[in-house]
């Protein structure tokens, strides 16, 4: 495809986005209505529709128009395109610009839906700006290294041989942020044989927080896909993980990602007994991910960021009452916002009066990876 048929294309993608349709499945649509897109192509064309929507408030300033031509025009504008060479109307290529298209201004924009910035400056003071800025660019990829099959050493060496260049974290070290060839990734042996999986470095230091021993009883209460019982697994001989969600079609593949990745994990839809640590991941906004799911930020709305803090502190309620005495509560989100954080925590230990706090941190951008929050809480 020639750079005016990939503009093309991300402008029909992002008009379905802007109808309603989630990002991924416009994606998939466009793919398979377009045989003769090649891996290039789509590709260039996602990049294309994800920076218009992380960036979507201040490109469709600049484009003059909330449309994926709009959109579009404002990102190239942006990034210093000649758009008269692109939007030549010849091929695939979209139609010229008419005068005073895309001649708007995006100073003072801020890429965040209006109705969120109070929730986001109070629950990020003075770095609320930096992180919404932050946010309108691409997350870099992180790796974990397994530890139960391989050290960051011989995961860096094995990459290497793949020409994927992965370097580690300052404070920890079997956090690989990759650097080159990210794209190799998904056949390169080191992946394929469970030596690394793909997780952000914030869920990681938060994982590297948690008070582990050997032989501890842990359930990992919102267990999903097991991005967390995973990288919990390799702290400490003897655990006995639990995965538990919900939803147990969420847990499918978690069966054979644990065979892979050498752990031992237990699934249940019922568990029993008390456990010295219950990690509560739960269900979150995702406010701290946008860089990677820019849609989801314009989809969240007063009503649904509501139904989820409902969840939230339902949950949590539940998760506590799998901890014994003198056990952990660890309560995660992916999410920046005081409501689904702080305020959760605060109402918790106001509500159940034998748990007390010990700790507390949020990651953001500015110095880990993704937005990410732990609370980690005592039952005496
Ligand atoms: C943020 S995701 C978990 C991600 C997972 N921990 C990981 O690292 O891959 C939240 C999970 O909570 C589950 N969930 C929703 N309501 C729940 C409930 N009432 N009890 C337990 N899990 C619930 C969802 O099905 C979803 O899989």
């Amino acid at each position: 495809m020639t750079p005016g048929a990939r503009i093309s294309a991300a402008i029909e993608v992002l008009d379905a986005i802007l109808a309603g349709r989630p990002a991924e499945q416009a994606l998939l649509r466009w793919s398979r209505a377009s045989r003769y897109a090649g891996s290039g192509d789509r590709a260039a064309v996602r990049d294309l529709v994800f920076t218009a929507l992380r960036r979507r408030n201040s490109h469709a300033a600049l484009g003059g128009a909330l449309t994926g031509r709009g959109l579009m025009i404002g990102g190239l504008r942006e990034a210093g395109h000649d758009l008269a060479a692109l939007f030549t109307g010849q091929g695939h290529a979209p139609a010229p610009l008419v005068p005073g298209e895309g001649s708007g201004s995006a100073a003072d924009l801020c890429d965040l839906p209006d109705w969120l910035r109070p929730l986001w400056d109070r629950s990020l003071g003075d770095r609320a700006g930096a992180v919404a800025a932050v946010m309108r660019d691409r997350a870099p990829v992180w790796l974990r290294v397994n530890t139960l099959k391989a050290t960051s050493q011989t995961v860096i060496a094995g990459l290497a041989a793949d020409a994927i260049a992965a370097a580690p974290h300052g404070c920890l070290e079997t956090a690989l942020e990759v650097l080159e060839n990210e794209r190799r990734l998904s056949r390169s042996p080191v992946y394929c044989n469970g030596l690394v999986e793909l997780q952000d470095l914030s869920p990681q230091l938060a994982c590297a927080a948690l008070p582990i021993r050997p032989g501890m009883r842990i359930l990992d209460y919102c267990a999903g896909g097991g991005g967390k019982t995973l990288a919990i697994a390799p702290r400490a001989s003897g655990l006995t993980m639990v995965a538990h969600d919900a939803d147990p079609a969420r847990m499918a593949d978690l069966p054979v990602r644990a065979r892979r990745a050498g752990a031992q994990v237990q699934v249940t839809a019922a568990p029993s007994g008390a456990f010295d640590l219950v990690v509560a991941d739960v269900p979150c906004s995702g406010s701290g991910t946008w860089r990677r799911t820019p849609d989801s930020k314009w989809r969240l709305t007063p009503t649904s960021l509501g139904d989820l803090t409902a969840l939230q502190s339902a949950i949590l309620r539940r998760a506590a009452r799998h901890v014994g005495r003198g056990g952990h509560l660890a309560y995660m989100t992916c999410s920046v916002l005081d409501v689904e954080n702080d305020d959760q925590i605060a109402e918790f230990l106001d509500d159940v009066p034998d748990f007390s706090p010990v700790s507390r941190y949020l990651w953001t951008p500015l110095d880990a990876g993704d937005g990410f929050f732990l609370a980690l809480m005592e039952r005496r």
